[in-house]
């Protein structure tokens, strides 16, 4: 439990709002003045009319500090006693729990701490440096100033100070018992973290307020480079925001622009009529005002740009075609009629996030329900209101999201097959049976745990193309070349090392090392497509997506960062290389044990827990205590079942009913917990998945595997006379391009631009759109074989033959 200090000790506690002024907030005399002038907020906004460049009034709110103490000795009360002084509100908590729970609650209340003060001093008592990086990666708290106390001798040697300013402390100040002393580095901190960090916040309501503005609004760098465009640009454009940004200006004009950059250069405003040219080439004349700005010096570093319609009337930005949206009304509608993935795409599916994931035509009819219900709530008494919350409850549970996927209809036989066998369940494949299938096959040969760990060379080549790890295009097809077909035990440490899972589970970086080894071991090298390779190629994409969430303020926490990694990486361990109908349609054991129930997935997540805690060298959850484990697990286990793709449209949709809502993910689901177990079943979703969206030559290159794999099944349904799943999957006679096209049609596509929506990849879309060409001009072609497609690529990493 947090202890709030205000509360329990002697002296002044920072909530002295005593004597008038708005409540909450501190009187204007307090030592921390906020404004440019560092006035107070009172001379401020007397000034504001005068100023030149009005400023956005940062928020003047009580300042709140969190102090960490492991102990209450003399220099915690130094601490407090200085923060006290400076009138901030004091909270002590004693442990990492204690903190992290304060600062979840705070979040919660919407309250927040603008100072974290951690005890540095021992990593006895606290792990400050871990303490500071869950911090960083909690939201809410990019902006929070973190201040670690350290011992004097630290001051001594860096490599301690800067492991903690790493991990997300703003400054290191030495412990002292000297009242003073403390209290004047306070007001330094206060000045020169705080207070900028507060004028920074304010420039999310600038980013707001211009992006919402009727007016077109454009910046430039100073070669005429877009760096910015609002919404209204976009409209004017008839473009996408990611085909403005970064184009040279001479894009989107038709007029001559030397006049612009000679102005530019000799920082005069421009002002006058140019000729702007939309997408469909179509040119409007509009009257364009320049302001050169300075940021760094004094020639202009940036030009702002702003549009409107010769006369006036800014309305007519408003009347101008907009940016079609998908011709898609609904799935039934795709499924009827084949469509070109490149033509929608132009015609501007739009950036903002959250238009294109409510465009996606796959809201669940209970959605709706909610939001009507919830409507209906505002204006009734408390009793039905009551009533109708119990309804809420009810209609959020598992089950009522699921969309109706009554039949696929398609003209193309192949994707029939293929989108019928990933689908749908064992009913249909079942009925299929033959007498002749009662052979019960022996599971494949499972490894001992005796596995010795694969030693890992320091290869130069290898860690070169590691740097490379977190980006779209890495080539996982070099890695399993140059690693010997161990990619899953190099690209496993590299993204361990990179998302600090070693410290997150609190394990020797040898134990995930030989967890690695063994789980890579238990992949079938035999398999062209599930193999070690394609779980590294998962993890790989995981640790992109896991990257760019972070980078748009939707940072997980460090558990679920190790937990969504972990999953990946053993999400397909031990697969036979055949579909889970196959298992079931040959009375495999694995699926007389599961049921004839998400057969495969259901094995990946036992296996992977057998496998771990069988043997102590491997145990990477070894140290986590029994609560912690206890939702690693069930974590872990919920991803690999999400990737089971029976489920795929359910999943899919209830993703785009909670986060392509105008509501509040909160208000849609029952807990914050909720809301994140979606998004981690889509994004290890999107991972399994994601290779028709990898660059064209790897996309190429596991359509062959799995096209091979897919092939050996059908080989062995004929020899053994069985039902045979995908019968259009005859290496003889099948389309690989149709096969892709169908795929990246059903099943992809929304998927993609679903994700897109959260997470704002666009080279996902991009990869996708051109391989869907890429495949459509294939099959126009008559290319169709994997030999003929094969011999129209260039290999892949260093071979272009299936894996070993
Ligand atoms: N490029 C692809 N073409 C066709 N099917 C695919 C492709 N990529 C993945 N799949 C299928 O999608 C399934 C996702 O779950 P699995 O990895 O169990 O098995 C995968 C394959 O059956």
């Amino acid at each position: 439990m947090s202890l709030n200090v205000s509360k329990c000790c002697t002296g002044t506690s920072g909530t002295s709002s005593s004597g008038g002024g708005r409540p909450g907030h501190r009187k204007s005399s307090l030592a921390l003045a906020l404004t440019p002038e560092d006035d107070s907020m009172d001379v401020y906004q007397r000034n504001l009319m005068d100023l030149k460049y009005p400023t956005v009034l940062p928020p003047n709110p009580q300042l709140k500090a969190l102090l960490v103490f492991h102990k209450s000795d003399s220099i915690c009360e130094v601490v407090t006693l200085a923060c006290q002084r400076h009138q901030l509100d004091v909270t002590l908590v004693k442990s990492k729990e204690e903190a992290l729970e304060t600062l979840h609650k705070s979040y919660a209340t919407a309250q927040c701490y603008h100072l974290i003060i951690i005890d540095a001093r021992s990593t006895k008592g606290l792990d400050a440096e871990h303490i500071a990086r869950t911090i960083r990666h909690t939201h809410g708290h990019h902006l929070t100033t973190i201040i670690a106390v350290c011992k004097k001798s630290f001051f001594e040697k860096d490599d301690a100070l800067i492991a903690l300013l790493d991990a997300g402390v703003n400054r290191c100040i030495a412990e002292t018992t000297n009242l003073t002393l403390c209290s004047v580095e306070l007001k330094q901190i206060l000045h020169s973290i705080i207070r900028p960090h507060n004028v920074m916040s304010t420039q999310q309501a600038l980013y707001t307020a211009l992006h919402r503005l009727k007016e077109v609004v454009l910046i430039t760098d100073d070669v005429l480079r877009i760096q910015y465009a609002n919404r209204a640009t976009e409209r004017l454009l008839n473009m996408r925001l990611d085909e403005i940004i970064s184009k040279p200006l001479g894009d989107i004009f038709v007029s001559d622009l030397s006049t612009i950059s000679e102005q530019g250069k000799s920082i005069k405003e421009f002002d006058g009529i140019l000729m702007v040219r939309r997408k469909n080439q179509e040119s409007i004349p509009m009257h364009v005002r320049v302001v050169p700005v300075a940021c760094i010096g004094s020639a202009p570093t940036h030009l702002i740009f702003n549009f409107d319609i010769p006369g006036g009337g800014m309305d007519f930005i408003a009347t101008l075609p907009q940016p079609k949206e998908a011709p898609r009304g609904s799935l039934h509608s795709v499924r009827r009629c084949s469509f070109d993935v490149r033509s929608i795409a132009s015609d501007g599916l739009r950036r903002t996030s959250l238009a294109k994931l409510t465009s996606l035509p796959l809201e669940a009819p209970i959605t709706k329900i909610i939001n009507l219900l919830s409507q209906v709530q505002e204006n009734c008494s408390a009793d039905e209101a009551r009533l109708i919350d119990k309804v809420l409850d009810f209609l959020k549970r598992e089950g009522l999201y699921s969309p109706q996927m009554k039949e696929i209809r398609t003209d193309d036989p192949i994707a029939t097959d293929l989108i019928g066998a990933l689908l749908t369940g064992p009913s249909v494949y079942s009925s299929r049976r033959s007498s002749n299938d009662s052979i019960i096959r022996t599971g494949n040969s499972t490894r001992t745990a005796t596995i010795v760990p694969a030693k890992m060379k320091a290869n130069p080549i290898i860690m070169e193309l590691l740097e490379e790890s977190l980006k779209w295009d890495f080539d996982i097809f070099k890695l399993e070349e140059i690693t010997d077909y161990h990619p899953l035990l190099y690209l496993g440490m590299e993204m361990f090392r990179r998302f600090d899972v070693f410290a997150t589970l609190n394990i020797d970086e040898n134990v995930c090392k030989a967890w690695l080894a063994v789980i890579e071991a238990h992949y079938h090298k035999s398999n062209t497509y599930h193999n070690s390779t394609h779980a590294a190629d998962v993890m790989q994409a995981t640790g992109a997506f896991i990257t760019q969430l972070a980078s748009k303020d939707m940072v997980m926490d460090r558990m679920d960062e190790a937990t969504a990694l972990i999953a990946a990486a053993a999400h397909d361990v031990d697969h036979p290389g055949r579909s889970s109908a196959f298992l079931c349609n040959s009375n495999n054991p694995l699926a007389i044990l599961y049921n004839d129930l998400t057969v495969l997935e259901s094995h990946h997540a036992a296996i992977t827990f057998k496998l771990t805690l069988g043997d102590d060298k491997i145990n990477i959850f070894k140290n986590l205590d029994k609560e912690t484990y206890k939702s690693a697990r069930s974590t872990i286990i919920d991803m690999i079942l999400a990737t089971e793709m029976t489920r795929h449209f359910e999943h899919l949709a209830k993703f785009v009913s909670v986060f392509g809502n105008e509501m509040e993910p909160r208000e849609l689901v029952q807990s914050e917990e909720e809301t994140s177990i979606l998004m981690r079943r889509m994004l290890i979703k999107v991972a399994d998945v994601s290779n028709p969206a990898r660059p064209m030559q790897y996309c190429i290159e596991w359509a062959r595997r799995i096209a091979e794999e897919y092939f050996m099944q059908t080989d062995e349904e004929k020899q053994r006379h069985m039902p045979i799943v995908m019968p259009m999957f005859d290496r003889a006679t099948c389309s690989i391009p149709k096969s892709q096209i169908g795929f990246i049609e059903y099943i992809i596509q929304d998927m993609m631009h679903a994700w897109d929506g959260f997470i704002d990849m666009p080279e996902l879309i991009t990869c996708m759109q051109i391989n869907y060409s890429q495949w459509k001009k294939y099959d126009e072609q008559g290319v169709n074989t994997l030999a003929d497609i094969m011999a129209k690529q260039p290999p892949v990493g260093n071979k272009s033959s299936s894996s070993k």
